[in-house]
């Protein structure tokens, strides 16, 4: 987000006049006391030279406060931004301009940057909307009023912004008010990370300020700002390195589990399962009809069929492109699928090699995070994750640190999420379905089974039909593409996530008509709401102008992003889980309450959407800072009104 686009922000924001000056006052009669201490360098109203914040962008800012507490100036950007900085963090503007000077003078021509930006690197610039208060990147265009750009380079350099976990932060966070200059990109050696948070109280005081915001001035200058590299966190998720090795043996061993488990005549958590030979888990047929489908979805996926869609700005500022036809890959696995069904291909071999199937996909997935692994080794840090670089081998082996990885256009973590596992799914359902007839010896299908089908399916249509939304989602921006997510994607989706319908064909469960109505009732709510709060952030985010969001409200953040307080995204932090879990119910209440088993799936996705919930609010408010806080003041509850 760039600089006008805060300005713009700002100028929609209300102005609270009383409150505004007495905080004011306060501000005035604190740098008063303050003046009197012989080392304020800076005086109350003086024009300086501020870093923003966690980047290497100067902007003019006037000093407002100086606190000889925490030794902090509380400075103002021109779009009202108030922030605390370090004195180091300030230049007089005057040896500001002398410190350009000489260096633009001492830089070889071969030194200076390529003006030429990629049109993934042009500045965005926002259109406003009536009902807003805010406004963010709306359409791609080059900036024409670039009038000069200065660069500098200042040492040392230590303005990676991290956040508590030494994070770095978003390139659009960089901007915020006119008069910016850049320095030139952050090598590697010159990087030290550092807790932004130690630095400075990234404070917006708008709401308490009478501030008008400057116009922008037509001298703006501007570039690419540097690329954040990935720090290694010091936080790690998922209960750490121990935690890493323990999932890495958990997952598989608990698929085995309930596969196990599902078979048997009275499954329960007392009556552990007999286990298998080992060399029953191979089978090489199995393995040949998963490299096949795998192959046919890659197939389908590089057809140049269907968008092109953008996913969202990387550290770096690019935006790389997806080939989102994933309704079109359905469509013609479908017909692939029933031309087979057509021809008497035996789909219940699905439930009888199910083990099988599930290994083999179980040895793909791990030659895959391998292979992963293997190749994030040659990276530069900013095609690394946040998070997925620690040092450990196996945290990151299982975490995954390459952020996007590619071979060619071929997006690999983008197809894994949303194609074979996804799909197949599907295709396991209709087996269990066509078994469960063969079995149960029925002309069609129960209805218990009919509904889990096509509730199921409904799912994955639906997220395939709406694939672009996948791209603003936290697995495509945030998370390395590893071990967790190619199991997750290729073994625990297709082959944990169908339990309900393999669980039905030896758990008959009759449903009455009012059942049936009831439960496709909490289908068809959780759905509504899924459906429609995931599009109501997805366009915003897209678009914060777009149209059909007109009705709804926002507040700005310092980043120039814009956080939705008003439709779904005002009831809750997080509506999207919410509708996903009422869906999750409407999968489960089909089974009944004989056994715990086909509950899995609805326990296992409380305990991932609250752990994903408090990995998603830990990272906004290290975005966002105080408007994130003021965001969870104004909706106060995470996933469910009034409970959670
Ligand atoms: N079936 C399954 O197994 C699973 C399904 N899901 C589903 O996938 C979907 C995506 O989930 P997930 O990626 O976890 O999270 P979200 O789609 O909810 O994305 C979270 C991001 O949305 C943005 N955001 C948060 N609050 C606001 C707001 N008020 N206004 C605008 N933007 C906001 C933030 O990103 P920023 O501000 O940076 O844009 C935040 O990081 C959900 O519907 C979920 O239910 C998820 C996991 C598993
Ligand atoms: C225990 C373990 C290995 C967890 C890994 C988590 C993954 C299984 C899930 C993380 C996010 C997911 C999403 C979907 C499937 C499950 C995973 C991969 C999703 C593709 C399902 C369909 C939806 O419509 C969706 C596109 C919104 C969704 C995105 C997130």
């Amino acid at each position: 987000m760039r600089a006008r686009d805060n300005l713009k922000c700002t100028r929609k924001q209300p102005i609270r006049g009383l409150r505004a000056q007495r905080a004011r006052a306060s501000a005035t009669s604190s740098f008063i006391t303050s003046m009197r201490m012989p080392t304020v360098k800076f005086q109350h109203g003086d024009t300086v030279m501020g870093r923003w914040p966690g980047s290497s962008l100067y902007y003019e800012v006037k000093v407002l406060n100086f606190d000889s507490k925490s030794q902090l100036y509380t400075v103002i950007y021109k779009d009202g931004t108030e922030l605390e900085l370090k004195e180091q963090d300030i230049m007089n503007a005057v040896s500001f301009q002398g410190r350009l000077r000489s260096r633009s003078r001492s830089r070889s021509p071969g030194r200076r940057r390529s003006r030429s930006r990629s049109p993934a690197r042009t500045t965005r610039r926002s259109s406003s909307r009536t009902s807003t208060v805010t406004t963010e990147s709306a359409t791609t265009r080059r900036e024409p009023r670039i009038k000069e750009v200065l660069e500098v380079r200042l040492t040392p350099m230590k303005t990676i912004p991290t956040d508590n976990n030494n994070k770095p932060e978003h390139r659009e966070e960089t901007s915020a008010a006119a008069n910016k200059v850049s320095q030139t990109p952050v090598s590697k050696s010159e990087v030290e990370p550092e807790k932004v948070q130690n630095r400075y109280n990234l404070r917006r005081r708008k709401d308490d300020s009478d501030v008008k915001p400057a116009e922008p001035k037509e001298a703006e200058v501007e570039e690419a700002p540097p690329v954040a590299p990935a720090p290694a966190p010091t936080t790690l998720d998922f209960g750490g390195k121990i935690g890493a090795y323990f999932w890495l043996l958990f997952l598989p061993a608990w698929v085995l589990y309930v596969l196990l488990q599902v078979n048997q005549a009275d499954p329960s958590l007392t009556n552990p399962p007999a286990l298998p030979a080992l060399d029953s888990f191979w089978d090489a047929q199995a393995f040949g009809i998963v490299v096949l489908w795998m192959w046919f979805q890659a197939v389908l996926y590089i057809l140049p069929v269907g968008k092109l869609s953008e996913g969202m700005p990387l550290r770096s500022g690019e935006r790389l492109k997806y080939r989102t036809n994933g309704f079109f890959a359905v469509t013609v696995s479908a017909a692939a699928v029933a031309a087979g069904v057509h021809q008497g291909v035996d789909f219940t071999y699905i439930h009888s090699h199910f083990l099988q199937l599930a290994a083999a996909a179980l040895l793909i997935s791990l030659l895959l995070s391998l292979y992963l692994f293997v190749r994030s080794c040659s990276l530069s840090p900013e095609q690394l994750a946040l998070g997925g670089n620690s040092g450990n081998i196996l945290y990151d082996f299982f975490k995954g640190r390459e952020l996007n990885p590619r071979i060619k256009s071929f997006d690999l973590k983008f197809f894994c999420e949303m194609r074979p596992g996804l799909i197949g799914w599907c295709v396991i359902n209709l087996g269990m379905a066509l078994t469960e007839m063969k079995l149960q010896r029925l002309q069609a299908p129960s209805p218990a089974m009919l509904l889990v089908n096509a509730f199921q399916l409904l799912y994955v249509v639906d997220g395939l039909w709406n694939e672009e939304a996948i791209l603003t989602t936290m697995d495509l921006m945030h998370d390395g593409f590893g071990f967790m997510l190619a199991f997750g994607d290729l073994v625990w989706v297709p082959f944990t996530y169908s339990l309900q319908a393999y669980y039905l064909v030896v758990h008959p469960n009759a449903l009455s008509p009012v059942a049936v109505a009831l439960i496709v009732t909490v289908k068809l709510l959780g759905f509504y709401i899924f459906r429609k709060s995931n599009f109501e952030k997805n366009a915003f985010r897209r678009n914060p102008a777009d149209p059909r969001l007109s009705h709804l409200k926002s507040i700005p953040t310092a980043t120039g992003k814009s956080l939705l307080v008003s439709g779904w995204w005002g009831v809750v932090r997080h509506p999207n889980y919410l509708g996903d879990l009422i869906m999750a119910l409407a999968w489960s209440l089909p089974c009944g309450f004989s056994h715990l088993l086909p509950w899995y799936y609805m326990i296992y996705f409380i305990i991932l959407l609250v752990h994903r919930d408090s990995r998603d609010m830990s990272e906004c408010r290290r975005k966002y800072g105080s408007a994130w806080d003021q965001y969870c003041r104004t909706v106060p509850y995470r996933i469910i009104p009034r409970v959670y």
